[in-house]
């Protein structure tokens, strides 16, 4: 065993037990550090270790694999660690810019509802300064009622002779006159199922006031603020529920007010006497030219439309919901306001049942037309009567017949009178005449207005093949009665409503123009004072019916539609030509347009030209040639 010499035992007894290399844990320190230990102990016991010193350096050069591979990890797991902690530190980073962003939004988002919270409080503030709302509803004003000193009829003579108007006096008064279209309890009960059914529902909305009306009630609603009007108006079927009511209907909301209005059927509905209307202040004051009484709105007051404005008025409505009481009290409107000099009339009525109690009026410019096939002529002769009346008024300068009429009345002479043709049930003409009766009617109601001719039309049919486009066009002022669908409303009056009404007379007016519908009561008149009103009229003038009129013959085919047509167009030949030659434009549709005529009409006079051999013939799709220069 190799002896280790006394100084280098010395030295190592002296030196400290320390481990070599970084690693304490490696093979070489540990067998070191057992050799120090080992040494320490022989000497203790008087031994001695020789220890080759060559050996030793040797064993210290040589580098361990395992431990290489050890190193090598170890600095691969050091970099790995530095690039966590790199990682690490950038979302550290991110994060904190992250909660910065949202703590400003949420400091924003505060800042805005603190502000919206200060308008709600403004906004509330301003509400409590109006008026609680009212706890029991306004009943209609009471009608005005003038009293004539001596009779009606009477007092309302005409002035250039002795003919009396039927007055207020021929038709029935109501005994009592003191309305109560619904009980205040029933109505507070209504009020109350209203704002539970929105409370239920969480609509933040208030049960405003009521108006009441002869046939419904209008609860007028006041939604919260920030709430939509359609969530109140979808609600329509959970209220209606509420009330246990038959129809409802929504006004969302009501035109030109902060409210929704929803209108509730009353308990009691007493009619409406015609006559008490016609004693009216309102009546009996109007400005209207040719005032009709429709009605009585909600709140009360009267409906009077003036058919010089209207000046077509279309009538649509279900079977039984009113539209023959309808046409009834506008012809006793009529009969109460003009004399058979002021008023002409033409009544259509296929349905033969409606106008034969007007058979002895001396109004009617012809007997009553019955007969589809009489339609279309009688509607050629108010044509012809139009051209006529431009005619005649053109002679004295006047535009229109209030200016002739004023004129007429300057020189002591007869004033033109008004002519007002109605016909009841236009869809079963539509469907016998097929175009031609639309073609008369659209042609009439576009000129007619200013030669004081107006029409009324009624249908129980409100489908578009009756009700169609051409004549929507040019009868603006409509009334609708109750109908079976929305879509039959939508045909009327471009909008619902119609479906919810309640029959007997409720009706939706629309005025021209003005696009909101006024829901009105129509007035009743019974047979009776019909009869009594048309016998007055009678006793007093005998018929006489304008040949022209009554002579007309059948037209029961296009041909004869045409053949009149023809005839008629001779009057225009001339002004057409001219205008061809003018414009150099020779085609049918240009005639139509410039002499605002029908196509029949204007296709006639091209064809009459091309016998005279003004113009050239139609050859395909190619304009026709003009032929000469001067005519
Ligand atoms: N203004 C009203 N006031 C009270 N009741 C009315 C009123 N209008 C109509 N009625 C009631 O409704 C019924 C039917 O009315 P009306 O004959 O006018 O309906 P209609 O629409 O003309 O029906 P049809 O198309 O079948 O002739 C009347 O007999 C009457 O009982």
């Amino acid at each position: 065993m190799p002896q280790a010499s006394p100084e280098k035992l010395e030295n190592r007894n002296r030196k400290p037990l320390e481990f070599k290399g970084s690693d304490p844990f490696s093979a070489r320190a540990v067998r070191s550090f057992m050799t120090r230990i080992g040494d320490g102990l022989l000497s203790a016991a008087g031994f001695e270790r020789v220890v080759e010193v060559e050996e030793e350096d040797e064993f210290e050069d040589v580098i361990d694999p395992a431990e290489a591979a050890a190193e090598e990890q170890r600095i691969q797991r050091e970099e790995q660690l530095a690039a966590w902690r790199t990682e690490y530190a950038d979302r550290i980073a991110a994060r904190s810019a992250q909660q910065e962003r949202f703590s400003n939004a949420r400091n924003a988002a505060i800042e805005r509802i603190r502000q919206h919270a200060d308008t709600v409080q403004q906004k509330l503030s301003e509400i409590k300064e109006e008026p609680l709302p009212k706890t029991v509803a306004a009943e209609p004003a009471p009608i005005e009622i003038v009293e004539p000193e001596h009779e009606v009829h009477e007092q309302v003579a005409a002035v250039e002779d002795d003919y009396m108007r039927p007055g207020a006096d021929l038709f029935n008064q109501p005994e009592n006159t003191d309305f109560i279209f619904i009980d205040p309890e029933e109505l507070e009960h209504q009020k109350k199922a209203v704002q539970d059914t929105l409370d239920n529902f969480a609509v933040d909305a208030t049960v405003w006031d009521a108006v009441v009306g002869p046939r419904v009630t209008q609860l007028r609603l006041k939604p919260g603020l920030g709430v939509r009007v359609e969530a109140i108006s979808s609600l329509s079927n959970n209220l209606a529920l509420a009330l246990a009511a038959e129809s409802i209907r929504i006004q969302a909301p009501i035109p030109g007010k902060p409210y929704v209005g929803l209108e509730i059927p009353n308990g009691n509905s007493a009619p409406l006497n015609l006559g008490l209307l016609l004693r009216s202040r309102d009546w009996q004051e109007t400005s209207a030219a040719i005032p009709l009484m429709l009605g009585m709105e909600l709140g009360g007051s009267l409906c009077i439309a003036d058919l010089n404005a209207a000046p077509h008025m279309l009538i649509a409505g279900a079977t039984g919901s009113g539209k023959s009481v309808c046409m009834n009290t506008i012809l006793m409107c009529l009969l109460s306001k003009f004399s058979p000099d002021e008023l002409e009339l033409i009544l259509i009525d296929p349905k033969r049942v409606e106008f034969g109690a007007y058979e002895k009026l001396p109004h009617l410019v012809r007997p009553v037309i019955t007969e589809a096939k009489l339609v279309v002529p009688a509607l050629q002769w108010v044509v012809r009567e139009m051209e006529e009346r431009y005619k005649t008024m053109a002679q004295v300068g006047a535009r229109n017949i209030a200016g002739y009429n004023a004129k007429m009345d300057e020189l002591g002479m007869k004033r033109m009178p008004y002519l007002v043709v109605i016909i009841d049930e236009l869809a079963d003409i539509m469907l016998t005449t097929g175009a031609d009766v639309e073609t008369a009617l659209a042609r009439i109601a576009q000129l007619s207005r200013a030669v004081g001719i107006h029409t009324i039309i009624a249908t129980q049919r409100p489908s578009v093949n009756v009700i169609t486009g051409m004549i929507k066009a040019n009868f603006p002022t409509r009334v609708a009665f109750k109908v079976s669908s929305q879509i039959d409303s939508r045909t009327i009056l471009d909008g619902r409503g119609a479906e919810a009404l309640r029959g007997k007379g409720d009706m939706l007016f629309s005025p021209p123009g003005i696009g909101t519908l006024k829901r009105v009561q129509g007035p009743w008149v019974d047979d009776d004072e019909i009869a009594r009103a048309v016998a007055h009229c009678a006793e007093q003038r005998e018929q006489h019916f304008k040949t022209s009129i009554t002579d007309l013959a059948p037209c029961d085919s296009d041909e004869a539609y045409a053949l009149q047509d023809a005839e008629a167009s001779d009057e225009l030949l001339d002004q057409a030509i001219e205008i061809i030659l003018r414009d150099q434009r020779a085609s049918t549709s240009y005639i139509q347009r410039c002499l605002r005529i029908g196509y029949n009409r204007a296709a006639n006079l091209i064809e009459e030209m091309e016998r005279r051999g003004i113009v050239g013939p139609q050859i395909g799709s190619t304009p026709r040639e003009i032929l000469i220069d001067s005519y």
